[in-house]
């Protein structure tokens, strides 16, 4: 993706909605950021989700910050997700936090082929915890599992990283698809869960949710 430096492209033509409320109104309007090092894969994985493609040759790094929409129905409502892909490139760093305080969910990737994204996800939940509120939700994803022969950070590596820190987690292909809608329905069922919980409803499990409808890759998990 490209863009201004220091400034929200729009994606699609779409004014972006500053602070955009939880309200129970429209059924729902939800901001939700994609982090994590450059190359891991959030533009692929976004593109994906909103027009079921996959981008490949030349990666193209992004440029501050760009978004898209897309609506989804979970439990009979709508709920619109404002979709915030960010630059992975340190230099952009400062620009893309002033986004994160407004944001109610975090998906944060790293690549299962490159090791040193996998070692920043500390880093980048220090920074999340820093610059976000402190009920966003956050969720793990090990991207590129589709390059099983590649793999350098096995799936209970991710695992246990996603259980010490509370999150729930899981591999995906922003190539073939795996789970890159499951994981946008899962935050989408999490925030109109909270926005709109009735007395009677029973309580919403998003990690529970994530491990009962996550598909694994087809090959082995091991290096
Ligand atoms: N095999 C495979 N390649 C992927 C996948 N996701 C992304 N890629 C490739 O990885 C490279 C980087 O993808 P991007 O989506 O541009 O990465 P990014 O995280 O948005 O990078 P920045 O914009 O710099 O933060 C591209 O060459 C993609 O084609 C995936 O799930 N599988």
């Amino acid at each position: 993706m490209t863009g201004t430096p220091g400034a929200a492209t729009t994606g699609d033509g779409e004014a972006p909605e500053r602070s955009p409320p939880c309200s129970p109104n429209y059924d729902l309007t939800c901001k939700v950021m994609l982090l994590g090092d450059s190359g891991v894969g959030k533009t692929c994985f976004l593109i994906q989700f909103k027009d079921g493609a996959f981008l490949s040759g030349t990666f193209i790094a992004t440029v501050g910050i760009d978004f898209r929409n897309k609506v989804v129905t979970v439990d009979g409502a709508r709920v619109k997700l404002q979709i915030w892909d960010t630059a992975g490139q340190e230099r952009f760093r400062s620009v893309t936090h002033a986004y994160y305080r407004d944001a109610q969910a975090l998906l944060l990737l790293y690549d299962i082929t490159n090791k040193s994204s996998f070692d920043n996800i500390r880093a980048w939940l220090t920074e999340i915890h820093e610059y976000a509120q402190r009920d966003v939700v956050i969720m793990l994803l090990g991207n590129k599992a589709d390059v099983s022969s590649e793999r350098v950070i096995r799936s209970e590596d991710g695992e246990t990283l996603a259980r010490e820190y509370g999150v729930p987690f899981m591999e995906t292909s922003a190539k073939t698809g795996m789970n890159v809608e499951l994981a946008f329905l899962a935050i989408a069922k999490e925030l109109k869960y909270r926005a709109g919980r009735q007395p009677d409803e029973p309580s919403f499990q998003i990690r529970d949710y994530v491990e009962s409808q996550k598909k694994r890759p087809s090959c082995c998990s091991f290096v």
